[in-house]
């Protein structure tokens, strides 16, 4: 056994072997060790190799999704190696032969199709990237869901286009591994150059989609048939030839989506907190779908926002009329609520991994389907939704088979049986029958042959040794030897007081009810596989219907998230305008509304550039809401382009077809880069980049380095923004010099965030408004974060003598000298303001509780009401 091991493992030294004994899959050697450390196993010992003791561990077959699940997610690829026969086949070879076993597919991270390895609501791509000569193509592929896609993709594009789908694995030669590592969080695997040779690559495809060329799926460049080459070579190398249903590689063109990096994505927070997990991202407050698939269609707009009016301006039309009708919105998402996951429950049958749940989710699907189209069956309805609606009916056949064949809610597997209804099928019924009631068909049989034979005393009975007999007294032997009973009782055995017999049917019987278990379950099988090769072959139209009924939940969520939160339709055009009037940041106003307080104050961006950019310089307090403002703005164009309605009162908006989104001094200490580096790196791709339809948001540049170095950077940046770029960009900043290049750019104009003063303290009223800020009330804010009194203290004598220097000198004179920076620590702080006046404490002071009765504390404590009411 363990030679046959040391030869599988040596066929698959990068993955950790399951090597299936009986019901448990076992590691050894370093598998072991490595296995029981990730997973928190018992290591344990079995034999010797080579005179060490060889180490061991196990998990039980029943529960290895579970374990499946911590490897892939902490990197392991995992080879499945079954037993590929029955231990009694292997010992007709003889006593000491070992069962074949053979690696039946390998678990990694792009190849998963069980659910419960993967998140119901995201897609899980597997991507091959592939160079030839200069040219660059990136394909990708959901093997849970079967969709294909490939794209050109030049090497400064691929980081982008990384971010945006964030494949779990990502498969290159080796020559490229260190960069793409460099790039992405997903593991990436390394194949042959032979996996990506285009010749070879044609080849493949062809075959697997039965065709004589690509061209039937439009013209391929040679990368890009190399990188679908490649991903279809490491599937049938992980799933052992058992190939996926996959669907033709659909081809994304170029500039069909807003370009967004992976820095905007991040910092946007789209899909992702920047401290991890989907909760308080954009897609998790916008997300009301009802369904898997839908809610995957979801994540897929919003990471690529679409530059196509026509395409972006259909998705609001449907939208539109859904949040015209309440009713069949309603309606529709009660019946989707209903659907299950079909796209992924077709892609685990294909794959042979499904099972009769599996089927069921198809029957129960499909026959939603019949009911939202029946819903969607009116006038007046957008083309989008007819369109969808058209891929809904249909399916009547599979839907008659499933819906006859299967009981209402079949268990997961197929292996125990019992999911085929009963009454479809008269020898499984029987089986069953007969596996169940076996006691009942012997009594029914017994009570025949009493009356045929006229014996009343005929029995039925048992034993290990015969098996079922017919026994009668001795007294009937006669009758029951002789014609016309001999011709069907056959006589086994006499003993002293009684007779036994036989007959064929009784024999028949008693094979048939040793057999009727193995036997239902035989018949219960044949129908799955029959069941199964009918919904693969329907794949193609089942896919249709998925789609379309995540395209409708889509639309059905996203009006009834504008239903719900004064969302309007924003007016897109191919101008470069960009109108928001009382634009909301839909994450921070959910956090606002959840904790109850104030309500979110909602602000107007004017940025409209007709020849020129057009600039926003936003200049404000720490704390007044600039960031908040810059990401809204960015959102609000993201969500209209991705088919959304927006957070606004109105919204009239140019297409943008690049994204950029940057925060100051952001660390990178993953990557090794400085705070100030990353900053920098950040900006240059973006002066490098953004051309006249990129919306840029620049928060706080240049804020990471010395002040004047930062201030020139900033300002040398805005120039080049104005200037070169042409961009619609907003820029925050704390440098008040700054405001100054307004005047001198025509595009530029200042804006600024207002606060009220109030008692030396600041009131953030979060309103924008034209102008710029004359200060930046950092040391409020830092007493309201609590710094120690004599820390504000101090920072406000500094300050003050900082900006009467400024006035005095007009900043040239350094102030060093003026500063008692080496002052013996302050007395505490005398109060800024001497103490009011308070009548309220004065009255308290004056109560005395014990001289009083319960009817004067009542109208004392209404004074006191009275007294504490402001002005
Ligand atoms: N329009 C708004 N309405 C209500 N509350 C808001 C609004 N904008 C911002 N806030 C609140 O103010 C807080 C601070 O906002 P934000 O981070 O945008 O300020 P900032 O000006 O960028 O601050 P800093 O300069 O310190 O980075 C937010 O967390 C939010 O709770």
């Amino acid at each position: 056994m363990m030679a046959q091991y040391l030869e599988i493992k040596a066929a698959h030294p990068h993955a950790l072997l399951f090597y299936r004994m009986g019901d448990f899959y076992e590691m050894f050697f370093d598998d072991a060790v490595a296995a029981a450390a990730a997973l928190d196993i018992a290591l344990t010992k079995r034999g010797q190799h080579e005179g060490a003791d060889i180490p061991m561990c196990g998990v039980p077959v029943h529960s290895a999704e579970s374990y499946l699940q911590t490897l892939t997610r902490k990197g392991f690829v995992v080879a499945i190696c079954e037993q590929l026969e029955d231990p009694a086949e292997a010992k007709k070879r003889g006593s000491k032969s070992v069962v074949k076993r053979g690696v039946v597919r390998l678990v990694t991270p792009g190849t998963l199709t069980e659910d419960s390895l993967l998140d119901a609501r995201r897609h899980n791509y597997l991507a091959a990237w592939s160079l030839i000569r200069d040219e660059g193509a990136l394909a990708w592929a959901d093997m849970s869901t079967g969709e294909v896609v490939v794209a050109p993709c030049a090497p400064v594009a691929l980081g982008p286009l990384l971010a945006r789908l964030s494949p779990s694995e990502l498969l290159c030669v080796a020559a490229q591994e260190g960069m793409l590592r460099e790039m992405t969080d997903a593991a990436v695997s390394v194949l042959g150059a032979a996996s990506f040779d285009s010749t070879n690559a044609d080849a493949r495809l062809c075959a697997l989609y039965g065709v004589k060329t690509l061209d039937a799926f439009g013209g391929f460049t040679r990368a890009e048939v190399s990188a679908l080459g490649a991903l279809v070579d490491y599937l049938d190398l992980t799933q052992k030839g058992n190939l996926p249903l996959l669907r033709p590689p659909a081809r994304e063109a170029v500039g069909g989506a807003m370009q967004i990096d992976a820095a905007t994505r991040r910092n946007l927070e789209i899909s992702q907190r920047l401290s991890g997990g989907r909760d308080g991202s954009l897609l998790a407050v916008i997300d009301r779908t009802v369904t898997a698939p839908g809610a995957r269609l979801l994540d897929r707009r919003l990471a690529a926002p679409s530059c196509d009016l026509a395409e972006i301006r259909s998705r609001h039309d449907a939208i539109e009329v859904l949040l015209g009708d309440g009713r069949l919105r309603d309606d529709l998402r009660a019946a989707l609520r209903r659907v299950p996951d079909m796209d992924r429950a077709l892609g685990r049958l294909s794959l042979d991994r499904g099972g009769p749940r599996d089927l069921a989710a198809l029957r129960d699907g499909l026959a939603e389907a019949e009911q939202v189209a029946r819903l969607l069956d009116r006038d007046g309805m957008p083309d989008r939704l007819t369109e969808a609606t058209r891929g809904l009916t249909g399916h009547d056949r599979l839907r008659g088979l499933l819906d006859a064949a299967l009981v209402a809610e079949p268990p997961h597997l197929a292996r125990d049986g019992g999911f085929i209804a009963p009454g479809h099928d008269a020898a499984l019924d029987e089986a069953r029958t007969l596996r169940d009631e076996g006691r009942g068909v012997i009594a029914g049989l017994q009570a025949e042959y009493a009356e045929t034979a006229g014996i009343g005393t005929l029995k039925i009975k048992h034993n290990n040794v015969l098996g079922y007999f017919i026994e009668t007294t001795a007294t009937h032997a006669g009758k029951m030897m002789a014609p016309p009973l001999s011709e069907t009782f056959i006589h086994r055995q006499t003993t002293a007081s009684a007779v036994r017999f036989t007959t064929v049917e009784l024999s028949d019987l008693e094979r048939r009810i040793l057999n009727a278990g193995s036997q239902a379950l035989e018949i219960e099988k044949r129908h799955f596989a029959a069941l199964r090769e009918a919904a693969v072959a329907a794949g193609a139209s089942i896919g249709i219907a998925a789609r379309a009924l995540a395209e409708i939940d889509l639309t059905a969520g996203l009006a009834d998230l504008a239903a719900g939160g004064d969302w309007c339709r924003p007016q897109m055009d191919d101008s470069r305008s960009f109108e928001v009037v009382a634009g909301r940041h839909p994450v921070v106003e959910a956090a606002l509304r959840r904790e109850g307080g104030q309500g979110f104050v909602a602000n107007d961006c004017t940025l409209t550039a007709d020849e020129d950019a057009a600039i926003c310089l936003l200049t404000g307090p720490n704390m007044a809401g600039k960031s908040t403002w810059l990401r809204q703005n960015a959102l609000i164009a993201l969500l209209a382009q991705a088919g959304a309605f927006v957070p606004a009162r109105s919204a009239r908006l140019g297409l943008v077809s690049q994204l950029f989104s940057r925060v100051g001094a952001a660390d990178d200490l993953a990557r090794g880069r400085s705070t100030f580096m990353v900053e920098m790196v950040e900006t240059a791709a973006i002066l490098n980049q953004a051309d006249a339809r990129a919306l840029v948001i620049l928060d706080e540049i240049g804020r990471g380095t010395a002040t004047y170095d930062g201030l020139s950077i900033a300002w040398a940046t805005l120039e080049h923004l104005h200037d070169t770029n042409r961009c619609r960009a907003l820029f925050a900043t704390h440098y008040h010099e700054l405001t100054a290049l307004a005047d001198k750019l025509p595009g530029a104009a200042n804006a600024t965030v207002s606060v009220k003063e109030w008692e030396g303290d600041v009131i953030f009223l979060h309103e924008v408004r034209p102008g710029a800020a004359d200060r930046s009330y950092g040391v409020q804010v830092a007493r309201l974060a609590g710094l120690p009194p004599a820390v504000v203290q101090r920072a406000r004598a500094v300050l003050d003598t900082l900006e009467r220097n400024d006035q005095e000198t007009g900043g040239r004179r350094p102030v060093i000298d003026d500063l008692p920076l080496f002052a013996a620590p302050a007395p505490p702080p005398a109060p800024t303001t001497l103490p009011r006046e308070d009548p309220l404490r004065r009255r308290v002071d004056d109560i005395q509780p014990d001289q009083m009765t319960p009817l004067e504390a009542l109208s004392i404590l209404y004074e006191l009401k009275g007294l504490a009411k402001p002005g």
